[in-house]
């Protein structure tokens, strides 16, 4: 196999997504050979796999062990695993690194100093940060040749407006870091890049991206840029998630802290794991199992989650002057029409209607025709902007790699 051959591990809060992809020559269009997603972390573990060769997907099936789900254990078995579908080693492995903090713009090298910096940003996304850190530094121990980059979340959004990422709090914690740091967004760097392809002939100046999975935001990007996004500092912010609770007052934090007993750590569980649709359907964080459920409980997690959606929509349609078109994506965003109807439904105001029979058969566009905003569902394709990431870097560090 010729050209430069890059694998990519993103490692979300639900699931471990591996892809493998062929670079030939100038051609920044790399071809997908491999896609795998290891879901229902961490309770109910399902791999799956696909490969335009049928027998690369069957391969890599047959090889990956996930026995053991510890990021230090999984992540070399699954590069090996895919290593051993494609029949050849990969020249590169590109991570997604939830958090890269104020400075970091681009992808970079994975290197003992960066890693190390990265660390210190672990309290800002444990969910993620710490798995995926140690998923960078298993792989090194075990293969210290192979070169390895990191993508980061926080990334596409570094070039909003000052205003969109300031606090209104005291300038000098400001300027230590406490900012709205905004994540998803190799995501939605991954929708700006193909809103030509989804709206050849429509408008798209002002689209919002809503990135639903088992963690949700929602980002408004104009001119193929991040101008604001629902995250801020963390993770646990913005919309309800699947068991994270999106914004709360600050002041409920407090009041929990002083006033019933509960300590940091019991607050942070409660914020992170025991919340958004989990913690009001009392049913699950898997919108599935609360959708099929039908208690009171559940339906009013649904409702709550949509509510909540739409109301952000609204702020981030006001940051975007206006509305030319909306992009559902991830696990929700690209499943769920009964959610996808809700938010539209909520949005008529704003122009948006979607056709019924598209929503359930989950079309690629939603939208009649003559609608005045477009909406698309796109398949969520953040390892494509790890690999391109990987690959700039893997060039520039190894001038001639690129045949
Ligand atoms: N058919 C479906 N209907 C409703 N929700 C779904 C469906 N398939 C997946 N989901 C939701 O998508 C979530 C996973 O989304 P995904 O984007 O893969 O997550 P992650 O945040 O781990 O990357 C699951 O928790 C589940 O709630
Ligand atoms: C940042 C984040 O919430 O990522 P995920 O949705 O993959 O959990
Ligand atoms: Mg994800």
């Amino acid at each position: 196999m010729s050209g430069v051959l890059i694998a990519t591990l993103n490692s979300g809060s639900s699931s471990i997504k591996i892809a493998a992809y062929s670079f030939e020559g100038n051609n920044r269009a790399g071809v997908e050979l491999l896609r795998a997603n290891l879901s229902g972390l961490p309770a109910a573990p399902q791999l799956s796999a696909k490969s335009a060769n049928p027998e690369t997907a069957e391969r890599f099936l047959a090889a990956a062990d996930i026995s053991n789900l510890d990021p230090k254990i999984l992540a070399p078995r699954l590069l090996a695993a895919t290593e051993a579908a494609l029949g050849v080693p990969v020249h590169a492995l590109g991570h997604r690194v939830v958090q890269g903090g104020a400075g970091i713009v681009d992808s970079r090298r994975a290197t003992p100093d960066m890693l190390d910096h990265l660390e210190t940003l672990c309290p800002l996304a444990p969910d993620h940060q710490p798995h995926n850190l140690s998923a960078v530094r298993a792989v090194a121990a075990k293969r210290s040749d192979l070169f390895q980059t990191l993508s980061f979340d926080t990334a596409f959004h570094r070039m909003q407006p000052r205003l969109a990422q300031l606090y209104a709090i005291p300038r000098a914690l400001s300027e230590t870091g406490i900012i709205r740091y905004g994540y998803h967004g190799l995501s939605y760097a991954n929708i700006a890049r193909r809103l030509r392809d989804l709206f050849p002939d429509r408008p798209h100046r002002r689209t919002l991206a809503l990135h639903l999975g088992s963690g949700a935001s929602l980002c408004a990007i104009l001119d193929g840029r991040s101008i604001a996004t629902s995250m801020g500092f963390s993770a646990i912010s913005g919309v309800p998630m699947s068991t994270r609770a999106g914004d709360i007052d600050a002041g409920a934090i407090l009041y929990l802290l002083s006033e019933r007993q509960m300590s940091p750590e019991d607050v942070s569980i409660m914020l992170r794991k025991q919340s958004g649709l989990l913690g009001v359907s009392g049913v699950s964080g898997d919108l599935r199992t609360v959708e099929a459920s039908g208690t009171p409980e559940a339906e009013e997690a649904i409702s709550l989650f949509i509510y909540r959606i739409v109301r952000e929509c609204g702020s981030l349609i006001a940051a975007l002057g206006g509305l030319d078109a909306i992009v559902f994506t991830a696990g929700i965003g690209e499943n769920s029409h009964r959610v996808r109807a809700g938010i539209a439904d909520g949005l008529s105001w704003a122009g948006v209607v979607i056709d019924p029979a598209a929503n359930r058969a989950g079309a690629p566009l939603l939208s009649p025709p003559d609608a005045p905003v477009s909406v698309a569902v796109v398949p969520a394709d953040e390892e494509s902007e790890i690999a391109l990431g990987c690959l700039s870097v893997y060039e520039s560090s190894c001038p001639g790699s690129s045949i």
